[in-house]
């Protein structure tokens, strides 16, 4: 099983009103370890660089997401940017369309903010995207892996790492499947694979509802749950196990963890401690 190898360099997603837990936890995360700051609808780019300015001073590494929709302008996206370099000397950025079903600007996908020239020209030098490994309720797959391909080659064009940060599920054959199917593909970034921290089964059911994630009874069973119990605690104990045996029969190395603390981030954070302390330190 490739435990140790998963457990390790994971990252956490937070959001402006977690940043007070995240304080109290700090010392439970390895120094700079990387922390994705979604950007919430009403949250303004100073609020997000604020916090992104505190998640630096805490020892960790910033993870901005920039939502492609929600820019007005060219002068928006370098304000944006300018904003978060000057105030936590941003080096990577999460790049996202946004739900927003028409643009506010002139960017309508993440490939436009790769293509901008912006990010390089304010000390950015890797960004994540969005990978699906159940597919996207409104996309279709073969948008999907076309734009994942275009991202890949704009980013490579211009000098920038790429990760690739895949949507939370509950299924961990989809998801080793889905990295294999990368593989297979030629495509060898390295895969953040979205986990739900500890948290009630109410209040995944709420989430996965939210951002369109698949949580059927027959998914949840495997993830160890019932639907029939709200407020019992989930955690992902189950699906890492699963995962970690699927990755290592695939000789998979390069496969991380990145969690959606849906639950709280103080359970999340020391679920996660617990969770790495024990993992034996292989590969
Ligand atoms: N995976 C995650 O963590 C998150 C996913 N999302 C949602 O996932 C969707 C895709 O985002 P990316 O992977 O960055 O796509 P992308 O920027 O790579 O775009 C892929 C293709 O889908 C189209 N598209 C993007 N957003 C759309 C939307 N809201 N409605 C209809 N078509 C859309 C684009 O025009 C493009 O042709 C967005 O709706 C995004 O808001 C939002 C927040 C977080
Ligand atoms: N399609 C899609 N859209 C998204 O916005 C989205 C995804 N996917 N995938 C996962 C990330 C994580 N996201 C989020 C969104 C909200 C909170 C959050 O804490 N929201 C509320 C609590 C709402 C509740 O409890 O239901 C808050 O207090 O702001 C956290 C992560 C948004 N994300």
């Amino acid at each position: 099983m490739d435990w140790g190898n998963l457990s390790r360099d994971f990252s956490l997603e937070i959001t402006r009103k977690d940043l007070g837990d995240l304080v109290d936890n700090a010392t439970l995360l390895p120094a700079g370890s990387a922390i994705s700051i979604t950007y919430l609808p009403g949250d303004r780019i100073e609020d997000l660089a604020q916090v992104a300015a505190s998640v630096r001073r805490l020892g960790l590494e910033p993870v901005p997401h920039i939502s492609a929709r929600r820019i007005r302008s060219d002068e928006e996206l370098a304000r944006f940017l300018r904003t978060l370099s000057g105030e936590a000397g941003i080096r990577r950025a999460f790049l996202i369309a946004g739900d927003l079903a028409e643009p506010l600007g002139p960017y309508a996908d993440a490939l436009s903010l790769v293509e901008s020239g912006l990010l390089e020209a304010h000390g950015i030098t890797r960004i994540g995207v969005a990978g699906y490994p159940e597919g996207h309720p409104a996309i279709p797959e073969d948008v999907l892996r076309a734009a994942l391909a275009d991202k890949i080659a704009a980013a490579a064009s211009r000098g920038l790492d790429l990760e690739i940060v895949t949507q939370f599920l509950f299924d961990a054959d989809r998801i080793a499947d889905w990295v294999c199917t990368l593989r297979a593909q030629g495509i060898r970034h390295r895969v953040r694979v979205g986990v739900a921290g500890p948290a009630s089964v109410q209040a995944l059911l709420r989430y996965a509802a939210r951002c369109g994630v698949g949580a059927s009874a027959k998914v949840m069973a495997k993830y160890g749950v019932s639907l029939t119990r709200l407020l019992a605690q989930a955690t992902p104990d189950r699906l890492l196990t699963r995962l970690g045996e699927r990755l290592a029969d695939a000789g998979e190395q390069n496969v991380k963890l990145h969690l959606y603390p849906f639950g709280g981030l103080s359970k999340t954070v020391r679920w996660m401690h617990a969770y790495a302390a024990a993992a034996p330190a292989i590969a």
